[in-house]
């Protein structure tokens, strides 16, 4: 008995096989009509012929429509693979240009403008909860000098060395951006500033000697909250302001960096 199955797999078509079958009918009624003694015995014969050659029919044509049926089921997942892979890809992709978007190439600190966009959100948070939040201003000293003395590159290094030490002593919660050049900003939520003098500026200054021993910052500090809340704009000139007196101080014993 010849099974759909092989027929597929060998590339025999249905109509092929029917046209054969039927061929094949044809030449045994012939012979049987021959050797056949009465018309009784020819009709009861070809009968069962016909019976036989229908049950084939049917067999080789379940089995093909079985095998057309799984290579369609096949494909069908193949192709709902590829499309959850491809979403997949488009997620991860849209989060990594999500991500670049935010962040500072160099440092991989946030940067600017996205702080501009939840700095606000930020306060307003604070401010509902009845936190205090302090943001810290952060400036390298004579940064001009070191690139004129060490090259660009070494100082896109020291950029890279003091946004290492910001992120060492942030904690999870703190959002840490580079502000612009030589500039930074860490924003500390539920944080009062004699706490964040203590907890990460100590810190920041103990990590910067062990790394970069003769950069030194200016650092300027500012706290909002929770009594009353002043905003975004305001909170980040106050400790710009902050710290453009710090560095008047160290101005007037200056010292060349040296790396
Ligand atoms: N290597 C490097 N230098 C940069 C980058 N962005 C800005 N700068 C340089 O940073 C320097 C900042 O100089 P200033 O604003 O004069 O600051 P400063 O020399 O630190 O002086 P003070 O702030 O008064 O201590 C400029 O010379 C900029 O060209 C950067 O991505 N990489």
């Amino acid at each position: 008995m010849r099974i759909g199955l092989v027929h597929k797999c060998i590339g025999v078509e249905p109509k092929l096989y029917l046209s054969a079958i039927y061929l094949l009918k044809d030449l045994i009624q012939k012979l049987l009509r021959k050797l056949s003694p009465t018309d009784t015995e020819y009709q009861a014969v070809v009968d069962s012929l016909d019976k036989l050659i229908m049950y084939d029919i049917t067999l080789v044509f379940d089995t093909y429509i079985r095998s057309l049926v799984s290579e369609i089921e096949t494909a069908k997942e193949k192709s709902e693979h590829y499309a959850r892979s491809l979403e997949e890809k488009v997620q991860e992709r849209t989060r990594q240009l999500e991500e670049m978007s935010h962040t500072d190439p160099l440092t991989g600190l946030l940067n600017v403008r996205h702080f501009e966009n939840i700095i606000t959100t930020a306060l307003y948070s604070a401010q509902r909860r009845s936190e205090p939040v302090t943001l810290i201003y952060i400036d390298i000293d004579d940064f001009k000098t070191i690139n004129d003395m060490y090259g660009h590159q070494r100082g896109d290094e020291v950029l890279r060395l003091v946004a290492n030490a910001i992120k060492s002593v942030a904690r999870a919660e703190d959002i840490t951006v580079r502000y612009g050049g030589d500039e930074f900003c860490m924003l500390l939520s539920n944080l009062r500033a004699e706490q964040a003098q203590e907890l990460i500026i100590s810190r920041l200054e103990h990590t910067m000697t062990k790394t970069l021993e003769h950069v030194s910052l200016s650092i300027g500090i500012a706290q909002t909250g929770p009594e009353a809340y002043i905003d975004a704009f305001t909170l980040i000139n106050l400790a710009d302001k902050n710290m453009y007196s710090t560095k008047a101080s160290h101005k007037t014993d200056k010292q060349e960096p040296k790396l």
